[in-house]
This record gives structure tokens, C-alpha cells and sequence, in this order.
């Protein structure tokens, strides 16, 4: 099967998964995320817990990740060179935050200097599958000023760009009150030209049609993070009135607001959330299981504007793919007795990173793992 991209992860996060589900978005980031956070000033630290997330998704079938770092800029350099060594596609984002009550920020300019480091060095590496996405947090976390900078950056640079939005009621509440002058919590950012058509912000679930709208005509994608919406109790993503709108809409896993750094899981909760809302109002089409199939794939290559280069076995692209044995020896699935075409979809709801043998990016196999390079 075509490789799986997750669309928004949070690799120093990975180091607390699933150990802090028990607050609210806002409450969460200050007393589990934050402190976590500060620690990957030391780059030991940082090696550790990167090379740790960056295989345990490749295991679990990531061919592509798009991942949030810290704001520490040689940590997050750091996280680009072990993607590259281990064969990921991958773009890495330096988290930019110049508002916080507590110290795990930058100044303004700090921010906006060492972007310009973290994009150039990440540049001038020349690795092949590896490139800088430009990564305010969120706007609770910015000023105007640097969402501003940030946006020129980008745009200079033609660079991708992620953010979280509208993830929570609290949080749209907040923005509301940070940047009284905007519309919508869309519209901050749209402002600051942070909506283009490399942008993907996480979440959404609090959005309106208006912002929708906006998002479509400005090519933002989304990325849905089912487990962490669930997990952080944020909300409900309605997916179907997202295509409706013909927004782009990839699947991210969302680590650790999410607990489970497997996309097999995020296909597994958007299905479920997706029937929940048919529970609330069965009006609600419920997703089937082979757009989740290609939202996890395809959906998630067109989010990251990579469908030319990934996302399906379409000829000329890259080969990223999955060799998947359905029942390996003391794996999860002992028989599936069905017609054919049911296969895939127990094998995915049932199974693991057992079940992912060998795994392929660019054509490269890097599951069972390749030896790093040596220095
Ligand atoms: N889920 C989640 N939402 C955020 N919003 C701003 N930062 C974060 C984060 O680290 N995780
Ligand atoms: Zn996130």
C-alpha cells in the first residue's frame, strides 16, 4: 500500500505520550507541554527522544512526517539530520513563540533571527527529503509582529507554513481577545499571508463555513487529528462538511494531545468521530473507510502540496510504500475469512507495526532500518 503521511506531529512531545490526558488544550500546554519542551535546549536530551520518534513512526508506516520541533534551533536541526539519516520524508518546523506566561519563549527578534538560521542551515544541508516548514504555534503564542515576520519569511522563501487553529472553544475565545481587529481566528492569520497554498493548520474543529471558505480560496489545507481532539476533549472535526467546502484535508496524529504516534490510529479515530457525529444527527453521511484510506495517503500528500511526488503508486511519483503481511506469525490477526476486497480494511483496522514489514521511501527501503551514516 502507498506510505502514510502524517500531517502535524510533535516530535519532542513523544517523550509524554499518553501520560498527560487529563486537561483541557490551554491548562495542558502550561503544565505538561511547555516544561517538556524547555529540555530540548540539550541536545542529548533532544538525540534521544528524536531518534526514538522518528523510528517508531517509520515502523508504523509514516513515509512522510510533518513535524512541529521546539524552539531550540539546533535541536530542531537536529531532528531534520535524524529524518535524513533514517530515510523519512519529513518537514521540520523551529516553533516560533514570542508570548508565553512562562520563560519557554523568544524575543520577538530572537525569533525571527534564528528562524532565518534554522531555514538556511536546514537548506544548505541539501538533504533530499527533508525541507523547513515555517511554524508559528499558534497565535496565542505570537505577536502580531512576529506572525507578521514570520509570513514575510515564508513568502521570501516560498516556504511551507503550519500553525494550529481552532482546536478549542477556550483557545477561539483567547484569539478573540489577543486580536480584537480580526474577523475570525482565520482571519489573523490570513492577515499576516500565513494562509497560502503550502500552509496546513491543525484541528479546525470550531471553524465556521465563512472560514472554510476562506481556507479554499486561499488553497490552506487542514489536518485532522482525531486522537487528540478526543483526547484533549477540543471537539468533533466534521470532515464531510470540510471536503464539502473542497478544502484539502490530511490526517495528523497530533502527538501527544494524541496518544498513539500510529496513522493506522488516526485512520481508526477518524472513522469513529466521524460516526459519532452520525449518532449525534444521522442526517450526517459517516465517512467510509476507503476515504479515510485515502486521506491517511493521498489526502495527506495534497495537504503538504507534495501529490506530485507522493500519496499513490500514480506513475512518476516517488515509491512510498508499505509491504504489509496481513497475518505475519504472532502478529495481531490470527485469519480474516472474507471476500478479497475486505481484506485491506481488517488488516488496517486490526492490525500494527507487525504488520508493516518492509517499508519504502523514494524508492529506498528503511524499515527493517538502515544503518545511520556515519559522521
Ligand atoms: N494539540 C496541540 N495544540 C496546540 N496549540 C498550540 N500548541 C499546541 C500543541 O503543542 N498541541
Ligand atoms: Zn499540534
Amino acid at each position: 500500500m502507498p506510505g502514510m503521511v502524517d500531517t502535524h506531529i510533535h516530535a519532542p512531545q513523544y517523550s509524554y505520550t499518553g501520560t498527560a490526558m487529563d486537561l483541557p488544550l490551554l491548562q495542558w500546554l502550561n503544565t505538561y507541554t511547555f516544561p517538556v519542551e524547555s529540555r530540548f535546549k540539550d541536545l542529548k536530551f533532544a538525540h534521544r527522544v528524536y531518534t526514538e520518534v522518528v523510528k517508531r513512526t517509520l515502523k508504523n508506516g509514516t513515509t512522510t512526517a510533518c513535524y512541529f520541533a521546539t524552539i531550540h534551533t539546533d535541536a530542531s536541526l537536529l531532528l531534520g539530520k535524524i529524518a535524513n539519516d533514517f530515510g523519512q520524508r519529513a518537514f521540520v518546523g523551529k516553533v516560533c513563540m514570542d508570548r508565553n506566561k512562562s520563560d519557554y519563549k523568544e524575543t520577538t527578534q530572537e525569533c525571527q533571527k534564528e528562524t532565518c538560521r534554522f531555514i538556511a542551515e536546514l537548506l544548505n544541508k541539501k538533504y533530499p527529503l527533508v525541507k523547513p516548514v515555517v511554524t508559528p504555534r499558534f497565535a496565542p503564542s505570537c505577536t502580531g509582529d512576529l506572525l507578521g515576520q514570520l509570513g514575510a519569511i515564508a513568502r521570501k522563501n516560498n516556504l511551507h507554513i503550519q500553525s494550529h487553529i481552532s482546536e478549542n472553544v477556550d483557545e477561539v475565545k483567547l484569539v478573540k481577545e489577543l486580536f480584537p481587529e480580526s474577523k475570525s481566528y482565520t482571519d489573523v492569520y490570513h492577515k499576516y499571508n500565513l494562509l497560502t497554498d503550502k500552509t496546513v493548520m491543525a484541528h479546525g474543529c470550531h471553524l465556521t463555513d465563512e472560514e472554510l471558505t476562506l481556507f479554499s480560496e486561499t488553497g490552506a489545507s487542514l489536518s485532522h487529528c482525531p486522537n487528540s481532539n478526543i483526547s484533549l476533549c477540543s471537539g468533533l472535526l466534521n470532515v464531510r462538511n470540510v471536503l464539502k467546502h473542497k478544502v484539502k484535508l490530511g490526517l495528523g496524529t497530533d502527538v501527544a494531545g494524541g496518544y498513539s504516534a500510529s496513522m493506522l490510529d488516526a485512520v481508526r479515530r477518524t472513522l469513529d468521530t466521524s460516526k459519532v457525529l452520525t449518532i449525534q444527527n444521522p442526517k450526517h453521511q459517516a465517512l467510509t473507510f476507503d476515504e479515510v484510506f485515502r486521506l491517511a495517503t493521498l489526502g495527506g500528500s495534497q495537504a503538504l502540496f507534495l501529490d506530485d511526488q507522493t500519496g499513490n503508486f500514480e506513475v512518476g511519483k516517488d515509491f512510498d510504500a508499505l509491504r504489509v503481511n496481513v497475518a505475519p506469525p504472532g502478529g495481531p490477526i490470527d485469519l480474516i475469512l472474507c471476500d478479497k476486497p475486505k481484506v485491506g480494511s481488517g488488516a488496517l483496522y486490526k492490525g500494527d507495526d507487525r504488520n508493516i514489514v518492509e517499508v519504502f521511501v523514494a524508492g529506498r527501503k528503511v524499515v527493517p532500518f538502515m544503518e545511520p551514516a556515519a559522521e
